[in-house]
């Protein structure tokens, strides 16, 4: 089946009119208020909505992330979610500094038992919604404009009229013209003015008006001019909290609230890590943490990412996708050649608090908890860049660049042939076999330096090597200690290059020395000593690259035969 032409089906969203706008030069320097509806549009979204202590769970690490509005439920909508209220007022769970908001439509029963649920609170947000756009009003409701006007009104007429009789608790409140992007902007105007007129918001006692993108279903640019046009004409609006409400049926739910900040919005309801219905409501993470990497602090903590992401996986039994900006598993991850060299490079030239400037990274994963140890993975896309920083990360190994060179042909077989990850242990192993373990034929035992006066050559040398079961005492003597252990060998032997370092430091510390030369007419090649003693650790990487030759020379033999 062929998709079909969408032309006569689906239309383009009309833009707005709006002259002079002002938001595409703006910039966002400071956070917006954040409210959490991870408890309420999160949660009345999930296959199995949270138990209480899920609830619980996740309303404590909200407050540990820094969150002062959290959307706790929808208490009208049954006795979990009401009790869910009374637990957290009756057992003093909410900080001094949080406020709880509580959603309710706007129907007269569900409105007393939404206010009756706060009772005792030190502060509540009671949230009041319906749903304003054309298609709702044919749809659903089949009323008028004026019709769909007195649902807000009187209910918001109700609210004021209840929370006056409880004055111990300090009362806001917030309106939502539900499905307010695809109203007309006339009435949403007409509509929020009618309530704040009821409400009679001041600028010291603010109301929230939440003009939602209940269903995302235009681009963000269409969303912010929106959001612009109703912060220029609403009345009152010295005396009102601006509020969005992305979804991200598009897609674009984090763009369209970044557009609305720099229209004029105020505050933004999200979610952690874009939970909420059908598609997810913004992700509050990705916004908070594009702030951050714009050097601006959003106020929120996720410094500890993985812990975050750990509890609400738990609580909402849904998994965080891999490549989830700033939380999943593989966004700190390169298995590509080039991204890999250019990540090394980054690290190893990036001062500590100097501005950030590690290429493919656009933040540093430290900021957000994570380790540099997971950043560069190897598979079969990889260069020698990932592998050689493996192995120097996990093992100290810091091998020279004609090395690296050398040795990643050795990986990259590995995993061509497995097709799959190799770890940074496999790796190593893969290391260990193809230089540290050539032993055979010659395998180092001992060797001594040896004081000879009479000798033009200034250093001298016993050596004893193991030989196809046969033990071998051999003697020499050169400019340095390589030079006769080289010439005590006995073979056609030309070195090439030579590089060691230390690993680790104090009693444990050893010795990894890495040299190339070249047997008789053969190619240059690699060995790999390690010791705690360097000079013993040099003498086992000429044997190393002297084996590896002869072995590679015996197959070359055995394939010609
Ligand atoms: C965009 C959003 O996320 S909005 C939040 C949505 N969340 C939820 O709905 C979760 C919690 N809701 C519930 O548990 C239930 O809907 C309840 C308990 C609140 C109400 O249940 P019910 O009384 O069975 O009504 P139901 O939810 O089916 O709503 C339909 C009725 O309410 C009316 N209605 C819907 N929304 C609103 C509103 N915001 N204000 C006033 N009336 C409304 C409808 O017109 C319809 O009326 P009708 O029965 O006369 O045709
Ligand atoms: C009730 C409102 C805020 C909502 O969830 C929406 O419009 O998406
Ligand atoms: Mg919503």
């Amino acid at each position: 089946m062929m998709l079909q032409n969408p032309s006569s089906k689906y239309r383009a969203f009309p833009p707005v009119h709006l002259t002079g706008r002002q938001w595409p030069d703006r910039a966002i320097t400071h956070p917006p208020i954040w409210m959490s509806t991870d408890l309420r549009d999160g949660n009345q979204a999930l296959i199995e909505p949270m138990s209480h202590d899920k609830k619980l769970r996740f309303f404590e690490m909200l407050i540990q992330i820094g969150l002062k509005e959290i959307e706790v439920g929808f208490p009208s909508a049954s006795q979990t979610d009401f009790d869910f209220v009374r637990k957290l007022i009756d057992e003093d769970r909410i900080p001094e500094d949080v406020t709880i908001i509580v959603l309710t439509q706007s129907r007269e029963e569900l409105i007393r038992r939404t206010v009756d649920s706060c009772v005792g609170a030190r502060r509540a947000i009671v949230h009041l919604y319906n749903s304003v756009a054309p298609v709702f009003r044919k749809v659903v409701f089949g009323m008028t404009r004026e019709q769909i006007t007195d649902i807000a009104v009187s209910g918001t007429k109700l609210v004021k009229q209840l929370v006056k009789q409880h004055p111990q608790t300090e009362w806001a409140f917030e309106y939502t013209p539900e499905s307010f992007s695809t109203t007309e902007l006339d009435f949403s105007r007409h509509i929020c003015d009618a309530v704040s007129e009821v409400w009679q918001p001041t600028p010291h006692n603010k109301m929230i008006v939440n003009l939602p993108s209940t269903v995302e279903c235009s681009t963000p640019n269409v969303y912010a001019d929106q959001i612009e046009w109703m912060s220029r004409k609403l009345a009152r609006r010295d005396s009102l909290i601006i509020s969005v409400h992305p979804h991200n049926d598009r897609g674009t739910a984090v763009a369209s609230a970044e557009l609305a900040i720099m229209a004029g919005a105020d505050r933004v309801e999200g979610c952690l890590f874009g939970n909420g219905e059908r598609t997810g409501n913004v992700d509050l993470v990705t916004l908070a943490m594009n702030l951050y990497t714009q050097g601006v602090h959003p106020g929120l903590d996720f410094s500890d990412i993985d812990a975050v992401r750990q509890v609400v996986e738990e609580c909402n039994q849904l998994p965080v996708h891999p490549r989830h900006p700033y939380a999943g598993d593989l966004v700190f991850t390169a298995f590509s050649g080039s991204h890999q060299d250019a990540i090394k490079k980054g690290f190893a030239q990036q001062k500590p608090n100097a501005l950030w400037e590690v290429p493919y990274l656009p933040i540093d994963p430290a900021d957000l908890g994570r380790s540099y140890d997971a950043v560069i993975r190897v598979n079969s896309q990889s260069g020698k860049g990932g592998m050689a920083y493996l192995l120097e990360q996990e093992f100290g190994l810091s091998l020279p660049r004609r090395l690296q060179i050398e040795f990643s042909r050795a990986v990259q077989a590995v995993a061509d042939a497995s097709g799959r990850e190799i770890a940074a242990k496999e790796i190593h192993a893969i290391f260990c076999s193809e230089y540290f373990d050539q032993t055979s034929p010659y395998a180092y035992s001992a060797h001594k330096m040896v004081e000879d006066s009479s000798s033009d050559e200034p250093v001298q040398i016993d050596i004893t090597l193991a030989h196809r079961q046969a033990s071998l005492s051999l003697q020499g003597g050169g400019n340095g200690p390589i030079d006769a252990f080289v010439n005590a060998l006995g073979l056609d032997i030309k070195l090439m290059d030579y590089h060691e370092h230390a690993i680790g430091s104090g009693a444990n510390a050893k010795a990894a020395c890495y040299v190339e030369l070249r047997l008789a007419n053969g190619p240059t090649m690699f060995g790999a000593g390690i010791d705690s003693n360097i000079v013993t650790a040099s003498f086992k990487a000429v044997l190393s690259a002297v084996n590896r030759q002869l072995v590679r020379a015996e197959q070359e033999v055995a394939v010609a035969g």
